[in-house]
């Protein structure tokens, strides 16, 4: 298996706050891996280490087998689409595939060219007069063509009405097959990674709760509804993720290996949704971790 991204223990402090710490991962080449966590989870802190516009306080991250950042063939090797999807307002949209050709050994001008033409953008346009929509596909466009082996992307349909995010994310997701190319995209919204990812990365708390393939993780996980009760019962092997009662009924997220079956419980596979926002509930994550330190 070849790896797009190592972390070891990798940690970033800003001051005496920990923006991500303790980040052990492995994320295998191909995938579309998305990136989701509350607002200062530290995913924009994992991005920019592993597109090496920050350096670690602790660890260690390879990307696709060299430390980010590095060397030019480093550089050329991974894309990186920062958050709000920076275009030049006064430039063209023709001098940013200018730009982008000068800037990139590998860039791809043909397919610059036939993308933007595709998208119905006007070469002659400046890019601050383009719809939030037309300039997140501009900044795709600049993304791909530069035809890295990892696409980093942060929040990059944060803007984008449902329609403009539909096509933002076809576009990605058919540019990354054709191209075998890796994906890495973080978002708020679960519904859009559900839609696109293979693989999922959780991050709460500066930390990593889960992370994994999708179709892995949803099968390992089960979602129980009955009436209230004590998660005290479940029998060994299986882990309470998160908890939520209400009027009378419990509803558990469960991670066991082998299928689950008690009358007392309706089980149903829990949608991606349910995983990440049962991982994701801080809460919840504390007392997770909570209850492994006191295990240790
Ligand atoms: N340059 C900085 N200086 C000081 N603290 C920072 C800096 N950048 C980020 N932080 C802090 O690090 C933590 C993680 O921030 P980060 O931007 O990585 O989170 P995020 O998950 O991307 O959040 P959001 O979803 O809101 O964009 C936050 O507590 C943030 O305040």
């Amino acid at each position: 298996m070849t790896s797009v991204l190592q972390a070891h223990a990798l940690g970033r402090r800003y001051g005496r706050r920990w923006a991500l710490r303790e980040c052990t991962i492995d994320i295998p080449a191909g995938h579309v891996v998305g990136l989701v966590g509350p607002n200062g989870a530290g995913k924009t802190t994992l991005l920019k280490l592993a597109g090496g516009q920050l350096r670690p306080t602790t660890g260690g991250i390879t990307v696709l087998g060299g430390r980010p950042g590095d060397t030019p063939a480093q550089l050329a090797k991974v894309g990186f689409v920062a958050q709000d999807t920076p275009v030049y307002a006064g430039l063209t949209v023709a001098e940013h595939l200018r730009l982008g050709s000068r800037l990139n050994p590998r860039w791809d001008a043909a397919m610059a060219r036939e993308r933007i033409a595709r998208l119905g953008l006007v070469p002659a346009q400046r890019a601050g007069r383009l719809s939030g929509g037309q300039r997140a596909q501009l900044a795709l466009t600049l993304g791909l063509a530069k035809r890295p082996e990892l696409l980093i992307l942060d929040e990059p349909v944060a803007a984008l009405d449902p329609l403009a995010r539909l096509e933002f994310l076809r576009g990605l997701t058919e540019a990354a097959a054709a191209q075998r190319l890796s994906v890495l995209l973080s978002s708020h919204l679960v519904s859009d990674l559900e839609r696109v990812c293979d693989y999922v990365i959780v991050l709460a708390g500066s930390r990593v709760q889960l992370a994994g393939k999708v179709d892995r993780l949803l099968a390992a996980h089960h979602r129980l509804t009955g009436p209230r009760g004590d998660p005290g019962l479940f029998p060994a092997g299986h882990h309470v993720v998160s908890a939520g009662h209400s009027e009378g009924r419990s509803t558990y997220v469960v991670r066991a290996d082998a299928p689950i079956h008690d009358p007392a419980w309706t089980v149903a596979r829990p949608s991606l949704e349910d995983l990440v926002l049962a991982y994701m509930d801080k809460r919840a994550a504390d007392d997770r971790r909570a209850v492994q330190e006191v295990r240790r």
